[in-house]
């Protein structure tokens, strides 16, 4: 499958090959022709990937064909120490002083602001999802490729949602420190109401559109060298409720954009020195196996590829109690996830 995927890329014929979170089966759907397809409604089958402005309009992949195979387990090695580039320290910094100003105002109570950096790789983009696969058993790894939209990859610990039939499973997921072989991380009271902030709001989101929801008490979760909170979340939909509905609520939840959204976005959209486009958006199946069966990850921890070159996309949420320079220190601690890999 890993073959066929190296000749799409060669060829320019859009294709996604993936793996579930702590699942050994890796699907790859192939799309036989590169017409530029987008969803509209949500009721499509095939594999979807959309934007962070999702009004720009998300990529459908026709299942053409669709293989599965399961993963071999192979022994990889620990990752060795990385040096960290400080390009683009400085303009980071004025633009976490600039949200922590707007948040003074009243305006905003939490943004989630981000950079792009970029790495040079020998590796090819199968390779790539190769090592995701063996690196983040617990992730979403995937790797997209469409000649008109472009090569991404990447390995998200964040679920935005997955249905069957009408069961809804969701997360709250926030708060970011970094691991520590032995160690139990320490919460304090910004990273608790910063989780507390997305669970409030997707509660707040999907009542009314509910049978029933519970939103468990926030736990550590590991993702690689990082730890963040998450708050599982499980619910019910109404018999009325559709896909469409929930996406068009959920996206871009706080844990991505901020409070309130409308306002978080405009403030990323003026002030981030570069266009998110695809990270951020969501990614996943549609309809793909069982009309009623959907499953979207958030599209974090991930990059671009174009030949040699990596651009790799990092954030964190701003709260009136973040620390500029802290907010540096885990966007550094972010990229670890993809430049130990390359
Ligand atoms: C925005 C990112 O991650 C999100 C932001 C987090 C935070 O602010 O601590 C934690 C997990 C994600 O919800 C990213 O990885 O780029």
């Amino acid at each position: 499958m890993i073959g066929r995927v190296g000749d799409c890329l060669k060829e320019g014929l859009p294709f996604c090959i993936y793996r579930k979170p702590n699942q050994s089966q890796i699907t790859a759907v192939f799309q036989l022709e590169d017409a530029l397809h987008s969803v509209v409604d949500f009721s499509e089958k095939g594999f979807v990937f959309a934007p962070f402005q999702f009004e720009n309009g998300a990529v459908l992949l026709k299942p053409d064909e669709i293989f599965v195979t399961q993963m071999e387990n192979s022994e990889h090695s620990p990752f060795g120490e990385i040096q960290l580039s400080e390009i683009g320290r400085n303009d980071h910094l004025e633009l976490i002083k600039k949200g922590i100003e707007e948040i003074n105002t009243g305006r905003l109570s939490k943004v989630v602001l981000s950079r792009k950096l970029e790495a040079e790789t020998k590796l090819s983009p199968p390779e790539i999802f190769t090592q995701l696969l063996q690196h983040y058993p617990n992730a979403f790894c995937y790797l997209f490729h469409h000649p008109k939209i472009g090569t991404w990859c990447g390995a998200t610990p964040e679920t935005l949602m997955t249905i069957q039939n009408r069961e809804i499973k969701t997360m709250s997921l926030a708060a970011t420190l970094p691991f520590v072989e032995g160690e139990v991380p320490q919460w304090k009271e910004k990273e608790l109401e910063e989780q507390q902030m997305v669970s409030d709001y997707i509660r707040e989101r999907l009542t009314g559109l509910m049978e029933s929801l519970d939103i468990e008490e926030a736990k550590s979760v590991r993702a690689g060298n990082l730890w963040h909170l998450k708050s599982r979340i499980n619910g019910k939909m109404l018999p009325k409720t559709s896909v469409n509905k929930i996406v068009s609520l959920l996206h871009p939840t706080p844990a991505v954009c901020g409070i309130p959204t409308q306002k978080a976005k405009e403030f990323i959209l003026k002030h981030e020195n570069y266009r998110r486009t695809y990270y951020t958006g969501f990614l996943g199946e549609l309809n793909l196996n069982q009309a009623t069966e959907t499953s979207l990850y958030v599209n974090l921890r991930c990059m671009e590829l174009k030949g040699q070159t990596a651009s790799i996309y990092v954030g964190g949420g701003i709260t009136k109690a973040s620390d500029p320079e802290r907010e540096w220190v885990e966007t550094q601690n972010k990229s670890k996830t993809i430049l130990h890999i390359l």
